[in-house]
């Protein structure tokens, strides 16, 4: 799914009124009607709703959804915040039809803003995607009321105060709901971590603007659904022999970190890969071959470290299908040789993680070895070592667009909204996941995964959005069974599904 910015969404709403056609009001009322849908399968008629509504579309929006909850029999009190003399022509429209059901109250001053209570429903309608400017005065005092009282909060469309694709800067108040529900498309603001507060739990309801509009538009942001993620995945063919799914190398592990290679060929293994050689250090022998018997165990020649070399014969590194390199492997030199050698002699895209990315920020001339199209799977920390600070999530993202082109490799920046940056630019935000995942060992899994799908011969930008969907599909899965507190690594891979 395409992310637009403001700008483009402006016009893609001018677009849907001249080219559907549909009459402006219209199209607010159908707006108003799918927030009021998702409303009223969430709380009860019961419910004590109080609407803010401003003085732009926004507000426009609160107003008709006032008025379709107070037709559906809620208890519905409404506020407009009256900051300016100007309102637009589809809030006074509204305004006028509400007016015939119920009397708004004006809140000019603070002495106007009512006592909210916990069991109060409040509707944010205050200011939507079209602010140019922080919230001041008496926006601001009911923001910050709004913020201060214990009832729950459903924003319109955004937060009030929150921008849409810009940062927000420090001093400026948003609304901190519970509940973002916005229309047609996620706002890039409700992708970025630092916007949490400001974004809650946030869902996308169809209003069907023009999908020609959309198709049309430029973006480098993309947010993956499910449907999308559905259609990446290949059928296992009927007539196959494990020959026909890859044979996957992973170099994995030190002393006292052989289990981040046993995850991650757990991971391997349960992503379809055909055959899978892990190399550990010799001391992992007997722990890998106990774990994974399914797989083809290489002991390096070193007792705790990744070195190279190593007594069972095996393939040459260039006929392996995929390589992974990286979880719990350490930063030793005699690692780092043999990473400088992996990357020299490996020449289709290999996946790099955990301390290979240390190793790589260490010394960076390493980066220049990269095989194109390799996929790099960074938490922020490590991205930060090899780049620099970023100021916000806005800098944060231009770094790693800026990185993922000139280094020509995928970036799977992990977190909350995994960001994938590709070689062309683009980002791709993945939609699954949750907290219960930020637990060690669930990085060294996804790198099994997306090893596992290299080696079927996916191409790397597939690989790596259709992996990092899958591994957090798998989380989800993992997180309804067991709850996100007690999630495990391994509860990630086993709940692996390649179906949704
Ligand atoms: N295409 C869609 O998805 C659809 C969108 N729809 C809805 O429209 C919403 C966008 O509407 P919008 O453009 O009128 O914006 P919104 O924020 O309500 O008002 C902004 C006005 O307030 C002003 N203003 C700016 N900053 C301010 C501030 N800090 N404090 C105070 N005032 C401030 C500014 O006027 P100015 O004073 O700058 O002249 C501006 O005119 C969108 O979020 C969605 O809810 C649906 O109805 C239909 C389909
Ligand atoms: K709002």
């Amino acid at each position: 799914m395409k992310i637009l910015d403001v700008d483009q969404i402006r016009q893609l709403d001018q677009y849907t009124i001249l080219n559907e056609p549909i009459a402006p009001i219209q199209l607010m009322e159908r707006a108003s009607q799918a927030f009021t849908n998702w409303f009223t399968a969430r709380f009860d008629s019961k419910t004590a709703v109080k609407v803010f509504c401003g003085l732009g579309n926004n507000g426009g929006d609160g107003l008709a959804i006032a008025r379709l909850l107070i037709q559906a029999e809620y208890n519905v009190d409404v506020f407009v915040v009256r900051y300016a003399p100007r309102e637009s022509d589809d809030f006074a429209h509204n305004h006028r039809r509400l007016k015939l059901l119920t009397a708004p109250v004006y809140i000019e001053n603070p002495g106007d803003i009512p006592t909210l209570r916990h069991s109060d429903v409040v509707i944010d309608a205050i200011l939507g995607s079209g602010i140019s400017r922080p919230a001041e005065g008496i926006v601001r005092s009911v923001i910050e009321a709004i913020n201060r009282a214990p009832a729950t909060v459903v924003s319109v469309d955004i937060a009030s105060g929150l921008h849409a694709n810009s940062a927000t800067e420090p001093g400026e108040i948003t609304i901190c709901p519970d509940y973002t529900i916005t229309f047609e498309m996620p706002k890039l603001a409700m992708l970025l971590p630092g916007n949490a507060k400001s974004v809650g739990e946030w869902h996308v309801v169809d209003i069907g603007l023009h999908q020609r509009f959309i198709d049309q538009s430029p973006t480098p942001y993309y947010y993956t659904t499910r449907d999308e993620a559905r259609l990446l995945l290949r059928r296992r063919e009927r007539f196959s022999n494990k020959g026909t799914f890859g044979h996957a190398l992973l170099l994995v592990g030190s002393y006292g970190k052989v289990g981040a290679g046993v995850l991650a060929a757990r991971a391997c293994l349960r992503s379809g890969v055909g055959l899978l050689t892990v190399q550990v250090p010799r001391c992992g022998y007997g722990i890998l071959q106990t774990a994974v018997p399914e797989v083809i165990c290489r002991p390096d020649v070193h007792e705790r470290l990744l070195t190279g070399p190593s007594e069972v014969e095996g393939p040459a590194l260039a006929d392996y299908a995929a390589v992974g390199i990286g979880p719990g492997i350490g930063k030793a030199p005699e690692t780092a040789r043999f990473l400088r050698e992996v990357l020299t002699n490996c020449r289709k895209p290999a996946v790099v993680d955990a301390d290979a990315l240390n190793l790589l920020a260490a010394q960076r001339d390493l980066m220049g070895l990269l095989p194109e199209n390799s996929i790099l799977t960074p938490h922020p920390k490590e991205f930060e070592r090899l780049t620099q600070r970023w100021q916000n999530d806005y800098d944060k993202l231009e770094i790693l667009r800026d990185f993922a082109q000139r280094k020509q490799v995928i970036v799977v920046l992990k977190g909350a909204h995994t960001a994938i940056a590709l070689p062309n630019g683009d980002v791709h935000f993945n939609s699954t996941g949750n907290p219960g995942m930020s637990t060690g060992g669930t990085g060294d899994v996804l790198t099994g995964v997306l090893t596992a799908l290299l080696a079927q011969g996916y191409d790397p930008v597939e690989a790596a959005v259709l992996g990092v969907f899958a591994h957090g599909h798998a989380g989800d899965l993992a997180a309804e069974q067991r709850g996100e507190t007690g999630l495990i690594a391994s509860d990630v891979t086993d709940s692996l599904r390649w179906s949704w």
